[in-house]
């Protein structure tokens, strides 16, 4: 047993590292968490799209979880990219095995527009993925989508992050607000308070893979043992600044980065 806090992800890949599971390596490296990582999808994509995408077969899944979980228990697991319903009915049924802080990122659409997630997988993922999460992170759009309403106002936002904990029974729920107008807010639902984090708007296209470096980080920060106000805290200043050290790379919606280029 190893005494460094340990993140698993089981999530896509991104060959050119702005999201998937490259983009939570970095996030729980950065944060001084050792990462391992669970592919469920390979995507050809760079910063202007995502050009195909190849599922790994499930029953592949279920070795390399099989591997993972024979050999050391990770102290926090994410889910990002889970394309399809029996491959999320798979890994429900390890985490409720294993039982350990699981941070869900409802991935859905990328930022390019292109779809991660088929529609026919939305029942399972709030039957059997959402009662599991220690926290769901959905951004305006999933979160609509999760919920079944609008979302234009912050009242809207209210009775969403309520839906989502006291119907579906996700014991935190984060509606993050990069999507809104204005400042990003984030909206924190623990079933007593709602907590908001709130940051000046970055006036910026480079926001490839925020989504999955924000729920890493959360995952980083359980992994350490942190509370849920915690890893919150550190997750929304963490993106913050990755965001603001963007490194324009690609031509299209570049990715974000936790540490500036400086010449020697
Ligand atoms: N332009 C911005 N300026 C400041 N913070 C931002 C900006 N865009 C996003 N954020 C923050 O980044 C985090 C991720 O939010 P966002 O709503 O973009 O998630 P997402 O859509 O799932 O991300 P992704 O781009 O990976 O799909 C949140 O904390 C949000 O407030
Ligand atoms: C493998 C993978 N996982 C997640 C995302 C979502 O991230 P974004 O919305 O920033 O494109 C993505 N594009 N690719």
């Amino acid at each position: 047993m190893s005494k460094l806090p340990i993140g698993l992800t089981i999530a896509g890949n991104d060959p050119t590292g702005g999201a998937g599971i490259l983009a939570d390596m970095k996030a729980m490296h950065s944060r001084e968490v050792y990462g391992m990582a669970v592919i469920t999808s390979l995507t050809a994509q760079n910063t202007l799209g995502v050009q195909d995408v190849f599922n790994v077969p499930v029953d592949f899944i279920d070795k390399e979880l099989k591997s993972v979980f024979d050999d050391e228990l990770p102290h926090a697991l994410k889910t990002g990219m889970i394309a399809e319903a029996d491959m999320m009915t798979l890994v429900a049924k390890y985490i409720k095995k294993y039982k350990i802080p699981y941070v869900m990122d409802p991935v859905m659409i990328a930022t390019s527009g292109d779809r991660l997630m088929t529609d026919q997988s939305m029942n399972t993922l709030i039957n059997e993925l959402i009662p599991l999460a220690d926290i769901i992170t959905p951004n305006l759009h999933e979160a609509e989508a999760i919920a079944g309403m609008k979302i234009t106002s912050e009242e809207d936002i209210k009775v969403a992050l309520k839906i989502m904990r006291e119907d579906m029974g996700a014991s935190n729920v984060i509606i993050k607000g990069g999507h809104l107008e204005g400042d990003a807010i984030d909206y924190l639902y623990d079933g007593n308070d709602i907590f908001t984090l709130s940051a000046n708007r970055i006036d910026t296209n480079q926001t490839h893979g925020t989504g999955c470096t924000f729920s890493a980080v959360l995952t980083a920060e359980l992994a350490k043992k942190k509370s849920v106000m915690e890893a919150f805290k550190t997750a929304k200043a963490y993106i913050t600044d990755a965001i603001q050290n963007s490194p324009n790379i690609g031509r299209g919606n570049g990715p974000v980065n936790h540490f500036s280029y400086k010449e020697d």
